[in-house]
């Protein structure tokens, strides 16, 4: 995806665009290469969803952009990615700073074991946030739609919730904090559809604030969620590649490459 097919924003308003992403090759214990050659622009105040097949790199890719997969493994990144306009690979970049712009919600919902109050109020404490706590606590639990359903029982514990609670809990817990990317691995794939439902939801409400980049097996998912649409695969070595990337409705219906509408149609993968 380049610059003009972002400003063909589907939402009809110019979209800027938060992260560049160039000639990125990822390894694994430095040798391992798990991506290679991604070259893409990410919109800012959009949902861009991430497709694939099993093993094509899409959680790699999200673990790059907030430098979260360096702290699980050793890996080398080459290339360069930019989140408005800073390479976040430059050795002067403080990266709690930089977990804080870029919130990350996984597959499975993990609440701290502490009550639900101090889950939202623990990144604001970390950071030495100025402002009211309670107030902190409030409009995130509200931001992520789940205020009414625990402002009761904000002193009990964060693990009585259920799974889609659980959830909407770890994203009003990233929201804490200000964050400008909210980066999601596969967030509904352990919730029931009412809870997909209420999350996808979330999504599109907090669109317009947040860039939102979003890994998911699910297409109509995607189709539902997304403005944008990255499709990776693998190649013939097996290493991951971005193949198609654009707005959501034409990787959806105008494909350009043949593997991308084999994917969309369900013929592969
Ligand atoms: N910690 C790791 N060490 C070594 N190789 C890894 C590690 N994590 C992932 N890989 C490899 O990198 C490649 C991409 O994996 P990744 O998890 O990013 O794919 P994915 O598209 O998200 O897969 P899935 O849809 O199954 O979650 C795979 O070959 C995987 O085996």
């Amino acid at each position: 995806m380049n610059s003009d097919q972002l400003q063909a924003d589907p939402t009809g308003t110019r979209v800027g665009i938060a992260y560049k992403v160039r000639n990125m090759a990822f390894f694994y214990g430095g040798v391992k290469k798990a991506l290679d050659n991604i070259n893409v622009d990410l919109a800012s105040r959009a949902v861009t969803a991430i497709i694939g097949p099993s093993g094509c790199g899409k959680s790699t890719f999200l673990k790059s952009l907030n430098r979260i997969a360096e702290a699980e493994t050793k890996v080398r990144i080459d290339g360069q990615i930019e989140l408005f306009g800073q390479n976040i690979y430059d050795p002067v970049v403080n990266l709690t700073r930089l977990r804080r712009r870029v919130g990350m919600v996984f597959q499975r919902p993990n609440p701290f074991p502490m009550s639900i109050f101090d889950n939202i109020a623990y990144g604001p404490r970390v950071f030495g946030m100025k402002g009211n706590l309670a107030e902190i606590v409030e409009s995130s639990l509200k931001k992520a739609a789940l205020w009414n359903e625990v402002k009761d029982n904000l002193k009990k514990s964060a693990l009585g919730l259920s799974g889609g609670q659980q959830q909407r809990l770890c994203i009003a817990r990233s929201l804490a904090v200000n964050p400008d990317v909210l980066l999601m691995d596969e967030p509904c794939s352990a919730l029931d559809p009412i809870a997909t439902l209420r999350i996808e939801e979330l999504i599109e409400s907090l669109r317009e604030q947040l860039t939102i980049i979003i890994v998911t097996h699910n297409m109509q998912q995607a189709g539902r969620c997304s403005q944008y649409t990255l499709f990776f695969n693998t190649d013939e070595s097996r290493i991951g590649q971005l193949v198609e990337a654009g707005p959501t409705r034409d990787i959806f219906f105008s494909p350009k490459d043949k593997r991308t509408e084999d994917y969309i149609t369900g013929r592969f993968g």
